[in-house]
């Protein structure tokens, strides 16, 4: 369900503003944009005169509150040297404060902060990025697709979900153990509640079991992203 007023980026190019998001995004850059990947700013011209890499690619971390959302898009934005939107800084405050206050997020809530999300992740590619890394708790079946339109209009734009996988113990666990998070352990429930984990017809999205140690689960999950763009590239130069 797309809500009426829901911009869409046509090209890179924002039909309209949207509500709570603000002018300049918080996005974190890590590394050195784009040029890891042998491809700067300049490589190539689109018809808008937007200056873009060949192929770009959106990677949205994805998952429950305490996955390990935040730990293992800051690992592949580091190794990779893409930069890295952390999509806990687009909620509005007043999202924060129910959370906070142990009220779950509607879907209304939500809404605006996924197209925001949306377009914040095409003005990083519009920038000369090759790849963009995204964390977004992207919980609902209908919260993926939000995302999903932003290659509609860009065929060179690929975006690949990377869903953290754990039970509601283990996640329930390392929310206890963490300090100082406005999302307390009585939150981990509810989002169990919302959770409609991806199902096999959703095949741009890598599953990736987050009950092991973490250094596993990142190593895992970079050659993973590595795999998939290697096919990618395997495909296109058929
Ligand atoms: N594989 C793992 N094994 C054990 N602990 C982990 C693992 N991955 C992350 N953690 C720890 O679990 C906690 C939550 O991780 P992180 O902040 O990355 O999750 P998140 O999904 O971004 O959370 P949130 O969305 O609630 O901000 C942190 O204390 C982190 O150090
Ligand atoms: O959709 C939601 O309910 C929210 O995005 C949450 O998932 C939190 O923002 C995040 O996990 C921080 O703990």
């Amino acid at each position: 369900m797309l809500s009426y007023n829901t911009p869409i980026p046509v090209n890179g190019q924002n039909a309209g503003p949207t509500a709570g998001m603000s002018a300049r995004p918080p996005f974190k850059t890590v590394g050195n944009n784009g040029s890891a990947n042998g491809v700067s700013s300049n490589d190539a011209v689109s018809g808008t005169g937007r200056h873009a890499p060949e192929e770009q690619h959106i990677w949205l971390v994805t998952g429950p509150a305490g996955c390990g959302k935040s730990t293992v898009a800051r690992y592949l934005a580091e190794s990779l040297h893409w930069p890295y939107i952390e999509g806990d800084e687009f909620h509005p405050p007043a999202n924060i404060e129910k959370m906070s206050a142990g009220i779950p997020l509607t879907d209304a809530d939500r809404w605006d902060w996924l197209t925001a999300l949306r377009e914040a992740s095409i003005r990083t590619l519009d920038q000369g990025n090759s790849g963009v890394v995204l964390t977004c708790s992207a919980l609902k079946r209908k919260y993926r697709d939000v995302i999903r339109v932003a290659p509609y209009f860009t065929p060179n734009l690929h975006l690949h979900f990377i869903y953290l996988d754990a039970s509601e113990e283990i996640l329930l666990q390392r929310v206890l153990a963490r300090q100082n998070h406005y999302m307390g352990a009585n939150m981990v429930h509810s989002q169990f509640e919302a959770l409609e984990p991806p199902t096999p017809a959703e095949t741009d999205v890598i599953r990736i079991d987050v009950s092991r140690p973490a250094d596993m689960v990142m190593a895992d999950a970079l050659n993973q992203v590595l795999h998939t763009i290697d096919g990618i590239q395997k495909d296109q130069s058929q």
